[in-house]
């Protein structure tokens, strides 16, 4: 199994420090966690750090056996908050681009059968031959996922995949992924502002405020009104809401809420 791991992670930009010592328990694969945290708290600083794009202190360590034939060590593929589009390309070259970074630039049917089936998977295959250039900004954010599912990390960071995607397609994108972790063993990192999809699709949740790790556990302990009073400046139920499970249900702002990237954890809840 794929196994996740923090010790005293930090990083500092400049004499700025931005993540002050995160240390995890075993992250594991075949499990979703989503990282949470008011805007500037760390969320994708911690996940470039996790793919060693940005520098710093402690030890991140990524153990276990991958699922993929051949593989010796576990991989780990980062999709950005906002990826730089290859205008010039169009998908379908854009995710088989992807697939061969870092490989042999010989194309072989199994390779073309990994796009067609990612592609398929996120509903992408219609637009297979339009230009990069011509996507609207959803379809853009599904071809930098299908970008990252194609090369079957071990380790799967998502920077906010959902954010530009309608209601359905968070949905359906977020099952998708889900079950990605599951049938793949795939340990799976999404950074995420919505709390509701957050609550439905988490295995786990790690909330990051002002750098720190504030609260990590499963989604019901961890979100709550004390949390969103704390961590957000909200005051909010979160209640049970029928099969779809619990909800956020917000009442309005507390007042308390300090400016995005302060310094400091604003909360008392400690870490596990
Ligand atoms: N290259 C950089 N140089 C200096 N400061 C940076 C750099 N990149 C990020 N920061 C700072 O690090 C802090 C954390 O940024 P980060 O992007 O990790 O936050 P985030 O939690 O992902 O925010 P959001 O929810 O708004 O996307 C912010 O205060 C940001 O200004």
């Amino acid at each position: 199994m794929i196994e996740l791991r923090l010790d005293d992670v930090r990083v500092a930009h400049g004499r700025v420090p931005i993540l002050h010592g995160i240390s995890t328990p075993p992250l594991r694969g075949g499990e979703v966690v989503a990282v949470i945290g008011p805007n500037a708290a760390g969320k994708s600083t911690l996940m470039r750090r996790i793919a060693g794009l940005v520098g710093g202190a402690g030890t991140v360590s990524l153990t276990g056996t991958s699922r993929v034939a051949g593989r010796r060590v576990p991989s780990c593929c980062y999709m950005p908050q906002d990826g730089a589009v290859a205008a010039a390309l169009s998908v379908y070259e854009a995710v088989l681009l992807a697939l061969k970074q870092g490989a042999s630039w010989g194309v072989t049917d199994a390779d073309l059968g990994r796009v067609e089936r990612v592609l398929d998977d996120l509903r992408l295959t219609d637009l297979g031959f339009r230009s990069m250039a011509r996507l609207s900004g959803g379809q853009r954010q599904l071809v930098s996922l299908a970008e990252t599912l194609v090369r079957e990390p071990d380790l799967a960071l998502l920077d906010e995949p959902t954010s530009a995607l309608d209601l359905s397609r968070q949905i359906e994108i977020l099952d998708h992924v889900r079950g990605v972790a599951r049938q793949r063993g795939t340990c799976v990192l999404i950074s995420i502002h919505d709390l509701n999809q957050a609550l439905r699709i988490a295995d786990t949740v790690l909330v990051l405020d002002g750098g720190r790790l504030v609260a990590l556990g499963p989604p019901a302990a961890v979100i709550t009104p004390a949390l969103l009073r704390t961590v957000y400046g909200v005051e909010a139920r979160v209640e049970a809401a029928g099969s779809a499970g619990l909800h956020v249900l917000v009442d309005g702002l507390s007042g308390l809420r300090k400016a995005p990237g302060g310094t400091g954890a604003a909360t008392a809840i400690a870490a596990p």
